[in-house]
């Protein structure tokens, strides 16, 4: 048996970050203590200040500069990424492209979404003019995960910066290598002050910054994290967004292309060794078709391989503990009576976990009610697309869905209790970066990506001018009472028709 990779230990006041596939030191890191945080929110505040001043061009052409970096050293950027994940770097590619893309949209659309925009002030108000504006927050906080350690950071950071806020960064302790090149990149581009600033460590560098006074934290991890992090949020009120972990389902109708469904399936379940919060967990399927596509996931499947050569398809499963999670949910469910027609409990090994394709598993099985974040689907079959809108809403996540139906993919995706779903594609919705990512209930709450990521990190501002003195003043104690009449006559002929 191989040594699996022991989760980084506080030593003195540095940490390693290790290889999942081979245990290699792959880099040194410091533990960033409460005060070394504080030092950071406090040369954000400055910084956040001269980040401002350079408007929404400024700020895109640095965003932009910012990009082209990425872009020119991508396959670099790709080597750190597997390096510290184990993923191929095929997906390291796809991730970081996906992330460049984010960066392009924000830079690009941050004055179209928040710069000054006029409000019609109504018949009453009519001598005032009204406009919102969507003013910087200041200095945000983001914590990421090590999943997708570019994409997911930069769906809050990119957005947070365009929107005119500094940003201080702490990376998952898995990745710490990635966190500092997206930061070292962003210097070259922006010497002049600490716009975008790194703190590493464990979970107690993340918990120093949620209660460092930021003015917004940007979580992405578990659910059980981000409830804590909540919690201690609230001692300041500082807001949050919260991007937890999911259950993703996909519904595949009777209609169905099922090559496609399938091979959705066994690409949304097993890629990244079913790492991804929007990856497939489970499917509920039409009885009609059911046998069918089961065999062809089963049959797309067999060619699909964890391991660190060239040919695997995914690598190692990141974060040793998750091992024992995915083995106990594939006992579970095979105890209470599941069948296994890929994989089972073999399939999870020391470092890797092979595809896992679990039937008739009941819906009570962890397998079922949990976030697995392994390689392994459960594929259950259903009387109609009633049924398997039900089931796949009887879960406390609500993060992405996706639909494979040719005559009623809206229709369906309209009843799914997720914040994103994607029609006859896989998790196509992550890929388009005007639209809002975000889930409901134990997926958390907030909106990154989009106009929407952008609001997210600005603050509303309304602002009401007097034009001219109005013929009816109504906000004075001189008023006249022949002006509460008129008043009165005015808003029966607007809203008092029967
Ligand atoms: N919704 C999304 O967009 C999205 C995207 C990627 C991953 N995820 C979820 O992330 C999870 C996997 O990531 P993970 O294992 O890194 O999650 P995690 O919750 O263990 O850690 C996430 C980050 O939080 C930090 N942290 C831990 N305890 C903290 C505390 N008390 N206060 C502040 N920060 C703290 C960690 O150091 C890390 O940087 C999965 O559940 C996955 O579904 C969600």
């Amino acid at each position: 048996m191989t040594a699996v990779q022991p989760k980084p230990t506080s030593v003195g006041e540095t940490f390693d970050s290790l290889s999942p596939a081979t245990d290699e030191v792959v880099g040194t890191y410091p533990i960033h203590t409460a005060e070394d945080v504080k030092a950071a929110v406090e040369r954000a505040r400055v910084a956040a200040e001269w980040w401002a001043g350079l408007g929404f061009a400024g700020r895109a052409e640095r965003l932009k500069g910012w990009k082209g970096v990425l872009t020119r050293r991508l396959p670099q950027l790709c080597q750190v990424v597997r390096d510290e994940t184990g993923k191929p770097i095929a997906d390291a590619q796809l991730e970081s492209v996906l992330a460049i893309e984010h960066i392009a949209w924000a830079g690009k659309h941050a004055r179209k979404v928040l710069g000054k925009q006029k409000r019609s002030a109504g018949l009453l108000m009519s001598n005032q003019a009204a406009t919102v504006e969507y003013q910087p927050l200041g200095v945000v906080g983001v914590i990421g995960p090590w999943n997708y350690p570019v994409f997911t950071p930069l769906g809050s950071i990119a957005y947070a910066l365009a929107a005119g806020n500094a940003v201080v960064f702490k990376p998952s302790e898995y990745t710490p290598g990635v966190g500092k090149w997206l930061v070292d990149a962003f210097a070259e581009i922006v010497p002049e002050q600490p716009v975008l600033q790194l703190v590493t460590g464990f979970g107690e560098t993340g918990a120093a910054l949620v209660s460092s006074g930021v003015d917004k934290i940007a979580f992405t991890g578990s659910t059980a994290t981000g409830k804590r992090i909540m919690a201690s949020a609230a001692e300041t009120l500082t807001p949050v967004v919260i991007e937890a972990g999911g259950k993703d389902p996909v519904l595949v109708d009777a209609d169905a292309d099922l090559d496609a469904a399938a091979d959705a399936t066994v690409w949304g379940a097993f890629s990244n060794s079913g790492q991804t919060c929007i990856g497939v967990e489970r499917v509920y399927v039409h009885e009609k078709v059911h046998d069918e596509f089961v065999a062809k996931v089963v049959e797309k499947s067999k060619d699909v391989r964890a391991g660190s050569d060239e040919a695997a398809q995914y690598g190692p499963v990141t974060m040793p503990s998750q091992l024992a999670v995915i083995r106990r949910h594939i006992q579970d469910a095979l105890a209470r009576g599941g069948k296994a027609v890929l994989g089972g409990e073999d399939a999870v090994g020391d470092r890797y976990a092979q595809p896992t394709v679990l039937v008739d598993v009941p819906e009570e099985s962890e397998a079922v009610t949990e976030e697995t974040f392994g390689p392994t689907v459960t594929i259950a079959k259903v009387r109609d697309m009633d049924e398997a809108v039900e089931r796949a809403n009887s879960t406390k996540y609500g993060l992405g869905s996706t639909v494979f139906s040719k005559s009623r993919g809206v229709e369906l995706a309209e009843k799914l209790r997720t914040g994103m779903t994607a029609i006859n594609a896989p998790l196509s919705f992550a890929g388009i970066a005007s639209l809002p990512f975000g889930g409901v209930g134990d997926s958390g709450f907030g909106r990154i990506h989009g106009p929407e990521g952008l609001r997210e990190f600005a603050r509303t501002k309304a602002i009401a001018r007097q034009r001219f003195t109005a013929p009816l003043t109504l906000t004075s104690f001189s008023r006249k009472e022949s002006t509460d009449a008129l008043v009165a006559k005015l808003v029966t002929i607007l809203h008092g028709k029967r």
